[in-house]
């Protein structure tokens, strides 16, 4: 399926146009399925746009979502570099989510301290748990995505971005500090209904450009990333520049 590209003046309209749409996309599951489910990103437009939402999110029920992470550090609960703790900051503390619902990644000081194979396995299975027994079609999954093309904890040659079978894996040594992280992979990702890039900054302009182009994944992991019912890419100009 061909992706959607919307290019924006500036970041703020990127966000005030993506957070309109997440309302709209999340209404409509909601009133067709009851429960939406959504994965949340990292990163400045990913927590821009739960900001958005804080201030206005419409007719969505926050009590019927489910909520999952794309990736997270592999750092102490309390550690600011938590996309967890960020996304709770920016909306999760504001709107009436279901705890039972937020399904963070573990920390690593958390049920499974140190062990980054258990935490990655543990959410596995939260994934099926919470899909009878399935691994998930989510409604919507956001991604922020790095000027090498890295989405989620996915990076550019990677055992992570070749993954076909596990849904979620461990990274010990990510390019990108921090080195220790818990990632969705390619295949999970690819379940989603929606996948939507956030993407501003001259500095994606490659990135962006060969993922229009058929890049490798392993080159480009954003490359590898689509939705079943629509990719969507929000980029401001300078991050649409190489088009
Ligand atoms: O895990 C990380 O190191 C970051 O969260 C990273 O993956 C970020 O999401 C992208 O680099 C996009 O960031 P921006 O949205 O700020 O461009």
């Amino acid at each position: 399926m061909i992706p959607e590209t919307l290019v924006f003046d500036d970041k703020s309209d990127l966000v005030a146009t993506a957070s309109s749409r997440f309302v709209d996309l999340v209404t409509k599951a909601q009133a067709d399925h009851g429960v939406a489910s959504v994965v949340l990103t990292g990163g400045s437009n990913g927590i821009a746009i739960l900001r958005a939402l804080a201030a206005d999110s419409g007719d969505v029920d926050w009590s019927r979502i489910e909520l999952f992470w794309g990736d997270d550090r592999f750092v102490p609960a309390d550690d600011p570099e938590r996309n967890y703790g960020q996304a709770r900051e920016a909306l999760l503390d504001h709107v009436p989510v279901d705890p039972a619902r937020v399904h963070a990644m573990a920390p690593s000081d958390g049920e499974f301290g140190d062990d980054i194979e258990a935490a990655a396995a543990s959410y596995a299975s939260v994934l099926t748990r919470t899909s009878a027994g399935r691994v998930p079609h989510f409604d919507l999954h956001l991604l922020g995505m790095g000027g090498e093309g890295h989405i989620n904890s996915l990076f550019p040659h990677t055992a992570a971005t070749a993954e076909t079978e596990k849904t979620v894996v461990a990274v010990e040594d990510s390019p990108k500090p921090p080195p220790r992280r818990i990632t969705l992979t390619l295949p999970v990702v690819n379940r989603s209904k929606a996948v939507w890039f956030l993407v501003a900054g001259e500095d994606k302009a490659e990135a962006v450009a060969a993922a229009h182009t058929g890049a490798h994944a392993a080159d480009w992991p954003c490359a590898g990333a689509h939705g079943t019912d629509e990719t969507v890419w929000f980029l401001d100009r300078p991050a649409a520049s190489r088009l």
